[in-house]
């Protein structure tokens, strides 16, 4: 495919950003382009608002698999470009758009040459919350075409187009959303010893939960707790009834994640009772670890050189996957595609150089070759 066509999908599909379990439009255009290159090798299921893809090898030995996500964030692009989102509040500030037009370059290579293995692309949604890799690991349609290998790629803003990176084992950290809501009681901001101030509460939460980290984690274990949305009160004169933090856990090793839960259930056991109100906390979507089988990213890191592309060994990131429970039922890795972009990942100005769609389909495919013969 040329890097025109490459350039022309990615931009069809930035304009068309979707959050998870909605990507319904991103369906149909996947769908739409998969029909354009229909023959009778390729089967395509659906699953929710993603696909499965199977291409059916001349002499298979074994099924390869390669996972995009599909899903966009809750973010107002600020890129000024020409091809922005259409939808209000919605942008694809985590390259997804750039992963799947990856995964359909590299369909259409395998449509037009035949793999001798079979191989399996999977569209997954709802990788940015509340997760679809688990769900669609577990259903009928993958289990019926489940993979020996399997793999994915990541956008890499801060590396440079050409360059590729990963590590053997752990690739990606544990993660737990976190969503706390405080109740109190709400009067006239004249009269604050007749209330209970839920944006004072809040506000000493989100300082005093950092100690949790650097007091109660031992420093050896990376681990970290990041709030990104908080939201109280409704007017400028009135004390806050109301208060809530949104937010995510993240830590290096799966033990260190109920330590943190449990210093944050005393933690707000205590603040419940100093500021007499109801704290009730939500972990939302627990994503497990991406580890990285150590003889595929060798056979990878050997394809790469082969094929005059960088790689690197990537440090562990605190970034989290819903890729890592696939990765935990089937052998395979996950690597970074540097996309040379000055702004990062969930930035409303990410603006990863097109370039990079060609180094990617190169990279799926010389890897999908490669893995044809050797099984690492
Ligand atoms: C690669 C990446 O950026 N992934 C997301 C996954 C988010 C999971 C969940 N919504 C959470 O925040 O815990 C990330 O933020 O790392």
């Amino acid at each position: 495919m040329s890097d025109e066509t490459l350039r022309s999908i990615r931009r069809e599909l930035h304009q068309i950003p979707e959050l998870g379990f909605q990507e319904t439009k991103t369906q149909q255009y996947l769908l739409d382009k998969l029909t354009e290159w229909q023959t009778e090798r390729v089967q395509v299921k659906k699953w929710k608002t993603g696909l499965l893809v199977r291409i059916a090898g001349t002499n298979p030995k074994k099924t390869i698999g390669f996972r995009s996500d599909i899903d966009a964030l809750p973010i107002k692009e600020d890129t000024g470009l020409t091809f922005s989102s259409t939808h209000a509040g919605r942008m694809h500030a985590c390259g997804h758009d750039f992963h799947m037009t990856i995964a359909l370059g590299s369909i259409h290579y395998f449509v037009e040459n035949p793999p001798v293995d079979n191989l399996l692309f999977v569209f997954q949604p709802a990788e940015e919350g509340p997760g679809g890799a688990l769900p669609m690991l577990q259903s009928d349609v993958f289990q019926a075409w489940f993979p020996d290998i399997i793999f994915a790629l990541h956008i890499a803003p801060e590396l440079p187009v050409g360059t590729v990176s990963s590590k053997e084992g752990l690739l990606f950290a544990n993660t737990s959303e976190l969503f706390i809501d405080f109740k109190g009681k709400g009067g006239h901001a004249a009269y604050p010893h007749l209330a209970k101030d839920m944006t004072v509460a809040a506000s000493q939460f989100v300082v005093q939960l950092q100690q949790i980290i650097s007091r109660g984690i031992d420093p050896l274990e990376s681990a970290l707790i990041t709030i990104g949305k908080m939201e109280s009160g409704y007017v400028q004169n009135a004390i806050a009834e109301t208060a809530r933090l949104e937010g995510t856990i993240r830590t290096l090793s799966p033990e260190t994640m109920p330590i943190i839960k449990d210093k944050l259930q005393k933690l707000m056991d205590g603040f419940s009772l100093a500021y007499e109100c109801e704290i009730d906390v939500d972990y939302g979507a627990n994503y497990y670890q991406v580890y990285n089988d150590a003889s595929y990213v060798h056979l990878f890191s050997k394809v790469m050189k082969e094929n005059d592309i960088k790689f690197d060994t990537a440090p562990a990131a605190m970034t989290g996957e819903d890729f890592g429970y696939m990765l935990k039922e089937i052998p395979g890795f996950m690597f970074w595609l540097g996309v040379s972009s000055p702004y990062g990942l969930h930035h409303a100005q990410l603006n990863p150089n097109e370039e990079a769609l060609s180094v990617g389909v190169k990279a799926v495919v010389q890897t999908i070759a490669k893995l044809t013969v050797n099984d690492a």
